[in-house]
This record gives structure tokens, C-alpha cells and sequence, in this order.
């Protein structure tokens, strides 16, 4: 049973938004996956070259001697920002984006043997995220955390689970080195204290597979609609071939986030825009279905902090104007999340 679970207990799914259609045997998109408002509110079509070479989220080598007040410009501006140097090899990402394509290439029966339980976090299924649309989203995901891929591989591929299994343990341990890593940098550049865990190893993480299959017509429908994450940061691996993440910003509209070769993007999740004060905004995206008829693969890490720790904000900075949010703890930030999603966050603002 994972961390997360217990928080799940509380907020099981239906059955019938956990079971993705069957998208290989799809030929148009079925009206519960149509979303109309789509395009209309996209300043910034990810297809359009020109408007996407305006802007771009920061790019950010971690070497640089002057990483650290470029973090805190990205995350201060945008939530967001692409890193480079980050120590994970390009073989590594191939590797995983080999095993992701393993596992959605699977007939549909044989991902059915993973389904995610309703009260459960782990498994095949559509994101959780879809308790909170109306309309289906065009996407399949296998969510792990701990050990839970040995389990759910095992009945993927009864002879044969070894090859994933390595990969996966490979990259947890990889992702929570940079994970660690980044957490120093930007709480070193927010000039705060890193939080300090008395139970490190209860830490909440999860990686999430998520796959957008081929879709026959992209203007249709939505990738994974718009949300913001709910831990501290995301660490996310996108597959080079196609574009569709896009990141939330007042002044531009959707934003398109390009993969960019052998960098991780980063977005500030929930927990840390509460510790920061609201100083650095928790990231809003989503994502698009690209038009070339195409896989998209990404891999998103949620790296926590222990579901019994409590997070309050830091306030020392200059015209900080008192804290903003009332402490509260992870786990019972997590619960609220599964019930409220992005409204989550206005449960724990002050209000003066
Ligand atoms: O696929 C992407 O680019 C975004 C995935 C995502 O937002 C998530 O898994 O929470
Ligand atoms: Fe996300």
C-alpha cells in the first residue's frame, strides 16, 4: 500500500472515469472526449511557430555560477523553467520513455490487468484529474509509487518484468538525487531554511506515466486540462517528437513549453507557492493533443515532503505584508486537493 493511499481512501474514484476508452481502435473522437472550448481561450496555438518563438519559459543550465538567481527569476515569473547539466543521461530518459511506450502499447486487456483500484493511486487508468472535468481527457496514464511497478509489472509481463523494473528503480533514484538538488537551489534562492523533515524517507513522490495517443482530429479535444500540481516541484521528461505542454501566464495566455533536447522542466507545485509566500506561483498548465498524429509521451516526478509535515510560508524577505496561508499539513493538504483541486489552495489563504 502506498503513502498516498490512505489519503485516497477517503476520495475513491467511479469506475467509469478511471477506464480510458480503447484509443487504438478509435477512429474519430467520441463526443465525451470533445472539448469545444479547446482552442478559444489559447492565445498561443503550440503548432504556431511564429507566436511560440516569441516567448519561452526560462532555460536554465544548473552549472552556471549564476544558477540560482535564475531559478529564482523563472519561478518567481513564471512558475516554471527547463534545466540542463541536471546529471541525468540522455540514454536513462531514452530508456524510460522506451519502458513508458511498453507499457501503452499494450493491448488494452492486458493494461486492464492494472487498472488503478477507485481507492487506490497506482495503476493504468485515465489521470485522477478527471473526477474534476466534465469531459474525458485524450490521455492514458500508469501512476507508481514506491515500489508499486514490481507488483503491476509482474502482471504486465509475467516472463519478462525485469527490463522495466531496472529502469523504473533507475530513474527514482536518479530523480530523487536531482530532486534533492533542486530543492537546495531553490530554497537557496528563495534565502529560506530547507524544511526540515524528521522522517525524510516518508516523503511523498510519485512518477507518472502519461501517454497522449494518436488522435484523428487534435483540434477536438485536451491532452490533460488545466491544473496546477499539488507537492513541492514537478520534474518532467517529455518525449522530443511533439509539443503540447503549455504554461498559464496573465499577460500571454497559454504559453507552449517545447521540449527541449535533454532538458527536465520544472514546476512549482502547490505546497512550495505556500511556503514561498505566494512568491512564486504555483504553476497552471496543461496539455494539448499535437496535430501530427503522433504518441506524446511524458513522465512527470511529484517530489514531496512527508504526509505528516507541516507547511507554513517563510516570510523573511523585505514587503512580504505577513503570511499569506494558515499552516497545514501534507496530508491534509493532499485530501483537500482530491476534493477541491485547484480551489484547494484558497482553504488554507488568510483572510484578514
Ligand atoms: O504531459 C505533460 O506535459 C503534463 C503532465 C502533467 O501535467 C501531469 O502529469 O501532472
Ligand atoms: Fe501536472
Amino acid at each position: 500500500m502506498s503513502l498516498l493511499s490512505n489519503v485516497d481512501k477517503d476520495h475513491p474514484m467511479q469506475h467509469h472515469l478511471i477506464v480510458p476508452i480503447d484509443f487504438s481502435s478509435i477512429k474519430n473522437v467520441p463526443e465525451s472526449h470533445i472539448w469545444a472550448q479547446c482552442f478559444e481561450d489559447a492565445k498561443i496555438n503550440p503548432d504556431n511557430e511564429k507566436s511560440g518563438a516569441l516567448i519561452s519559459i526560462p532555460i536554465i543550465d544548473l552549472e552556471d555560477p549564476k544558477a540560482l538567481g535564475l531559478i529564482f527569476n523563472a519561478c518567481e515569473t513564471w512558475g516554471m523553467f527547463q534545466d540542463t547539466n541536471h546529471g541525468v543521461s540522455k540514454e536513462l530518459l531514452d530508456q524510460v520513455e522506451f519502458q513508458a511506450k511498453n507499457v501503452f502499447n499494450l493491448p488494452f486487456e492486458q493494461k486492464m490487468k492494472v487498472l488503478r483500484a477507485p481507492d487506490e493511486d497506482t495503476g493504468y487508468g485515465y489521470p485522477r484529474l478527471a473526477l474534476f472535468f466534465s469531459n474525458q481527457m485524450w490521455n492514458e496514464g500508469f501512476t507508481i509509487t514506491g515500489n508499486s511497478y514490481y507488483h503491476d509489472a509482474k502482471k504486465l509481463w509475467p516472463n519478462d518484468f525485469e527490463g522495466f523494473c531496472e529502469v523504473i528503480f533507475e530513474y527514482q533514484t536518479r530523480m530523487k538525487d536531482l530532486g534533492d538538488k533542486l530543492k537546495s537551489l531553490i530554497f537557496k534562492s528563495l534565502n529560506i531554511p530547507e524544511p526540515e523533515e524528521a522522517t525524510p524517507k516518508d516523503h511523498i513522490i510519485a512518477l507518472n506515466l502519461n501517454s497522449y495517443p494518436p488522435c484523428p482530429d487534435s483540434t477536438q479535444t485536451m491532452g490533460i486540462g488545466p491544473h496546477t500540481d499539488s507537492l513541492l516541484f514537478t520534474i518532467l521528461h517529455q518525449s522530443g517528437n511533439a509539443s503540447g505542454l503549455q504554461v498559464y501566464k496573465d499577460e500571454f495566455g497559454w504559453v507552449s513549453v517545447n521540449p527541449h533536447p535533454c532538458a527536465l522542466v520544472v514546476n512549482v507545485e502547490d505546497l512550495l507557492h505556500i511556503i514561498s509566500n505566494a512568491r512564486f506561483p504555483s504553476a497552471i498548465h496543461r496539455a494539448l493533443i499535437n496535430n501530427k498524429q503522433k504518441q506524446r509521451l511524458s513522465i512527470a516526478y511529484f517530489y514531496g515532503l512527508p504526509l505528516d509535515f507541516e507547511v507554513s510560508p517563510f516570510l523573511d524577505y523585505p514587503n512580504c505584508g505577513g503570511p499569506q496561508f494558515k499552516p497545514i499539513k501534507v496530508k491534509e493538504y493532499a485530501s483537500l486537493k482530491l476534493k477541491y483541486l485547484d480551489l484547494a489552495v484558497s482553504f488554507v489563504r488568510k483572510s484578514y
